[in-house]
């Protein structure tokens, strides 16, 4: 296929299609009776009070634009990706302002230790992989995470989803070289395509279009599991931890899971029927990097009830590492609309620039409103965590302290990309300690992970080895936790998570609730 698009000085052939967006089109303003969603029943929080913050005078839904922004491809044909994004704009909202608030306010419960966060999902959810038995897989590995944290820390967890809306991917490097023949690199399927073939990687405008259909199919089906029963306590309950095996780790794993089982039988036989909505439905957001401005723009609507503006394209969206950039496009949209937000933030970035960061994001201090995703090593973590914990704290800032430990721990096996389950659990266990150090709250964990038997991360107690990496390796982007792996984690922060508040109990003069501590 011809590139027929504008050429991008000083970039090889088709990788001009992958540049940075051309700027400034007139405002558009967009609106739509973003009610209180499907879930308004189940809204807690109060909608936040009507106006315009004075902070936002500048903002509409596409000043981002004035600004550079990176990671954005270029299409060939610029009056399809207009068509395409103007169809974008007539569909309806994926999810609610209400539900966006419902969240907001969980975060802020997590924030002053009163909940966990979990975040899980592909690194790059992908069109053809698309089927209800691996929604159903990582919606459940997700969920058992959730009951067994939520036993261990003896408070509510709160699930998101990387799912329904992940498909946008920032590269280090706008192509990729094989054999000798030079690509653009693959950006996420809503954008060009894995197989490295010209055509393949050619942006393509209609992708946005496939990829909204996904979202809302995939949406559509969690949607059915947290209320339709499929979430029900006793089914998620039942786990296989056959892999865990029979060293001490495993054991005191099993006897936790033995635990959970058994408290959910007894609230069963006080009484609890498990008919009961407490027992068979559960709240389930979604969230992804809102990295591709144009399709995150097209679905931003004004909330009739409060004039807010909210990205409908998911609950929760970050602004990766690579596009934090202060007066950058990204941080730019993010500042306007309304739904919770985080930071991805390595030890590369400054803690000055952090907290002006966070100014930006959060001009009234809203807690909830702002989750700050460290991602740095378990290593650099160690070192460089306490100095932006101390200069947030410092500044009064409230932030949701979540952890990452999967990008800053990749490296490259036998070809392959991949983490080890080792440096993975120790950048959370650094994450622990060094909040626990510092009197901060650890908030909650970010996990690139997938209910399937994947053979993408190395290591864990189902001791997936460097050779077993070419026998299921099916990520589009980066190494994946396996649901074994995944759960082994999960057992290992409820640990924390229970040793975290028996210190609690202790310095109240209570005694300790036992529970092994790995
Ligand atoms: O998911 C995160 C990034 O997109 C990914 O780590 C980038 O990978 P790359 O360094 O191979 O481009
Ligand atoms: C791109 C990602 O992360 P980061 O921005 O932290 O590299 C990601 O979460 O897939
Ligand atoms: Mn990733």
């Amino acid at each position: 296929m011809r590139v027929t698009g504008p050429s991008v000085a000083g970039q090889p052939s088709l990788a001009r299609s992958i540049a940075r967006l051309p700027v400034g089109r007139p405002p558009r303003r967009c609106t739509v009776a973003a009610r209180d969603g499907m879930d308004a029943s189940r809204a807690v929080a109060s909608p936040p009070a009507a106006g315009v913050d004075p902070e936002m005078k500048n903002w509409t839904m596409d000043s981002w634009r004035r600004r550079e922004a990176l990671q954005q491809p270029v299409y060939p044909d610029a009056e399809e990706h207009r068509r395409a994004l103007e169809e974008i704009r007539r569909m309806p909202p994926l999810v609610f302002a209400g539900e966006c608030r419902t969240l907001q306010g969980k975060l802020a419960e997590a924030a002053a230790g009163k909940g966990f966060v979990l975040m899980g999902g592909d690194c790059a959810e992908a069109f053809a992989q698309l089927s209800a038995n691996r929604i159903r897989d990582t919606y459940r590995v997700l969920l058992q995470m959730s009951v067994i944290m939520t036993f261990g820390g003896g408070m509510p967890v709160v699930k998101m989803g990387r799912m329904a809306g992940q498909f946008a991917k920032p590269r280090s490097s706008p192509t990729e070289v094989k054999d000798g023949v030079e690509l653009p690199s693959y950006r996420g399927d809503i954008i060009n395509g894995a197989d490295f073939d010209a055509e393949s990687r050619l942006p393509d405008p209609w992708r946005l279009l496939k990829a909204y259909n996904h979202c809302a199919s995939t949406l559509n089906l969690l949607r059915g599991f947290s209320s339709g029963g499929y979430a029900s306590l006793e089914r998620v309950s039942k786990w296989n931890l056959d892999f865990m095996g029979a060293t001490k780790k495993g054991k005191s794993y099993i006897d936790l899971a033995e635990r959970v089982e058994e408290t959910i039988s007894f609230m069963v036989a006080c009484g609890l029927d498990s008919n009961m909505p407490l027992m068979k439905e559960t709240e389930f957001f979604t969230c992804h990097e809102a990295l591709l401005l144009d399709y995150e723009e097209a679905l931003t609507r004004e909330d009739s009830t409060t004039s807010l503006f909210y990205d409908t394209s998911a609950h929760f969206l970050w602004c990766g590492e690579r596009t934090r950039q202060l007066d950058g496009a990204h941080v730019e949209f993010l500042r306007g609309v309304d739904n919770p937000i985080g930071i991805k933030v390595s030890d590369k970035a400054d803690p000055a620039d952090l907290v002006s960061l966070i100014a930006i994001l959060n001009p009234r201090n809203k807690p909830g409103r702002l989750s700050v995703v460290t991602r740095m090593g378990a290593g650099k973590l160690r070192a460089h965590l306490p100095d932006f914990i101390s200069a947030v704290q410092s500044s009064g800032q409230v932030v949701t302290w979540i952890c990452d430990p999967m990008h800053g721990n990749t490296e490259s096996v036998n070809g392959f990309k991949t983490r080890r389950f080792e440096n993975v659990q120790k950048e959370v266990e650094a994450f622990f300690d060094v909040h626990e150090e510092m009197g901060s709250i650890p908030g909650g964990i970010h996990l690139e992970m997938t209910g399937e038997n994947v053979t993408e991360c190395v290591g864990g107690g189902a001791q997936i080895g460097e050779d077993d990496l070419n026998s299921r390796y099916h990520t589009h982007c980066d190494p994946r936790l396996n649901a074994e792996q995944a759960l082994e984690l999960a057992f290992y922060v409820a640990s924390r998570l229970r040793s975290r508040k028996n210190n609690r109990l202790q310095s109240n003069g209570i005694g300790p609730v036992p529970l092994p501590v790995l």
